[in-house]
């Protein structure tokens, strides 16, 4: 499946500007293969085309890592000290594995209330050598560890979403909510105390649709 996959991957890299050594875009086959592979079992995603796959989620994915890493490096963290992302309803583990393949300065945590899938993450953790990778079996409402980036994708509603992972936000964190076309009727629903800064769009390569990231901090 890789043989026919890498070509499009590493195009779609390429395309969004991505620094990924060799062995991090073998991580991404590896993972996609994991996906692939355990979705028969846990049911992780109704997409099951592996280029469907690909685009919809790997690709996807990538087109906010630049982002990421762009608002990471403007954090301070003693050397060898690693930013604690949360990424909320991880799923199958997007954008959470995603993340934690191509920052490796970024602990990733992936919270999610089906017990299987924050076991995949544990697997794919495991399988793919990533020590920067948790699974969490909880509802997120439940967590309180502060974490510097809280991440979401294809979960909940902007004020849902900020109103169930404050606990886990650092005072100083910010929310990186992805999400399709600009959601203005959500962010008309935010609490006062949410604070959007930055709308960012992004282009997804070999997909024709509108993506945006919505950061947001407490205030
Ligand atoms: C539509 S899926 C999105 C999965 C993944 N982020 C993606 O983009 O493919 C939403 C996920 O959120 C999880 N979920 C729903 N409510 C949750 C909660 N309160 N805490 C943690 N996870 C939750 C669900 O189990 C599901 O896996």
């Amino acid at each position: 499946m890789s043989a026919t996959l890498r070509p499009t991957l590493e195009q779609g890299i390429a395309q969004l500007g991505l620094a990924l050594t060799p062995a991090q875009v073998d991580l991404l086959l590896e993972f996609l293969a994991l996906l692939q592979k355990w979705n028969k079992v846990y049911n992780l995603t109704a997409v099951r085309d592996p280029q469907e796959m690909l685009t919809h989620h790997l690709l996807d994915s990538l087109a906010a890592v630049a982002p990421l890493q762009q608002h990471v490096q403007t954090l301070p963290r003693a050397e060898g000290q690693l930013i604690p992302l949360l990424d909320v309803g991880s799923g199958g583990g997007l954008p959470g594995v995603v993340f934690a393949i191509c920052c490796p300065e970024v602990d990733v945590s992936c919270v999610d209330t089906v017990a299987k899938k924050a076991a995949f993450i544990q697997q794919a953790a495991v399988s793919l050598k990533l020590r920067n990778l948790h699974g969490i079996h909880a509802r997120v409402e439940s967590l309180t560890r502060a974490h510097a980036v809280v991440s979401c994708r294809a979960f909940a509603s902007l004020p849902d979403f900020t109103s169930w992972s404050r606990p886990a936000l650092a005072d100083d964190g910010v929310w990186f909510a992805m999400k399709g076309k600009y959601p203005a009727d959500e962010i008309a629903a935010l609490p006062a105390d949410v604070d959007v800064f930055h709308v960012e769009q992004l282009q997804v390569p070999a997909l024709d649709a509108e993506r945006c990231i919505v950061w947001m901090r407490k205030l």
